[in-house]
């Protein structure tokens, strides 16, 4: 289960966070917080800066200006490490190795909830039967899924996830919703990006439309 964070301090808080590529302004300045038990939605237009933006929050990135603090202290790559799992657009798996052994892997890497399993969660995402399938072999939903399953296995309270709907069926968009309400249920937080397309998961929910502040 996700770490419970102090009550007091919000689990991600941002001032004044700002990024420039080539002088020229992506986003910002932003200021916005979230707390444990509770989704922020960024949303925006193709190219308005929603993967730069959780790109910079994941550590990724280097902000041009501003603060993020995780707990009320400075960000820095070990408490993003403790605290953060990114799902991106690429979900940063190894082609060659069998969607089992990328979770195993990736939780070797990053930890894993200590109620879980590999197999539970490639069972909860979808893929019962696809343990030994090779990555490179799976379509792109399948792809996703497998994401989804490493990030059931991550211990880090805060998901960034960046268009988490992206390539899934309705039953994938279903899970991802099911998913992050269980999330938040036990403590967690959790960010996405979206067109607005999708109705938003149905936890306690806040919106952040780029430029402006979280409403
Ligand atoms: N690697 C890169 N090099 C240069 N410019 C980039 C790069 N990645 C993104 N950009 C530019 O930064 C801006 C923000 O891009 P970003 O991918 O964050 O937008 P987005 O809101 O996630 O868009 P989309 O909805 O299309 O995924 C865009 O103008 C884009 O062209």
């Amino acid at each position: 289960m996700p770490t419970i964070p102090s009550p007091s301090l919000p689990l991600l808080a941002v001032r004044a966070l700002a990024f420039s590529r080539d002088d020229v302004l992506v986003f910002g300045p932003l200021a916005f917080s979230v707390d444990a038990n509770e989704a922020l939605l960024v949303q925006g237009g193709n190219g308005a800066g929603k993967t730069t933006l959780l790109r910079v929050l994941a550590g990724l990135l280097r902000a041009d200006a501003g603060v993020i603090e995780i707990e009320g202290v400075a960000a820095d790559a070990a408490s993003r490490a403790r605290h953060i799992a990114y799902l991106g657009h690429l979900p940063g798996l190894k082609a060659d190795l069998s969607a089992l052994h990328n979770l195993h892997y990736l939780c070797g890497l990053h930890g894993r909830r200590r109620t879980q399993t590999a197999e539970a969660a490639l069972g909860i995402t979808g893929l019962a039967g696809y343990e030994d399938a090779a990555v490179r072999t799976l379509s792109a939903g399948q792809k996703k899924r497998l994401g989804l399953a490493r990030l059931w296995l991550s211990p880090a309270p805060l998901w960034l996830l960046d268009e988490p709907y992206a390539n899934l069926d309705l039953d994938g968009i279903h899970l991802v919703n099911q998913m992050v309400q269980a999330h938040l249920r036990a403590g967690g937080a959790a960010l996405i990006t979206t067109h607005g397309a999708y109705a938003a998961p149905p936890v306690r929910t806040r919106l952040l439309e780029l430029g402006k502040h979280a409403a």
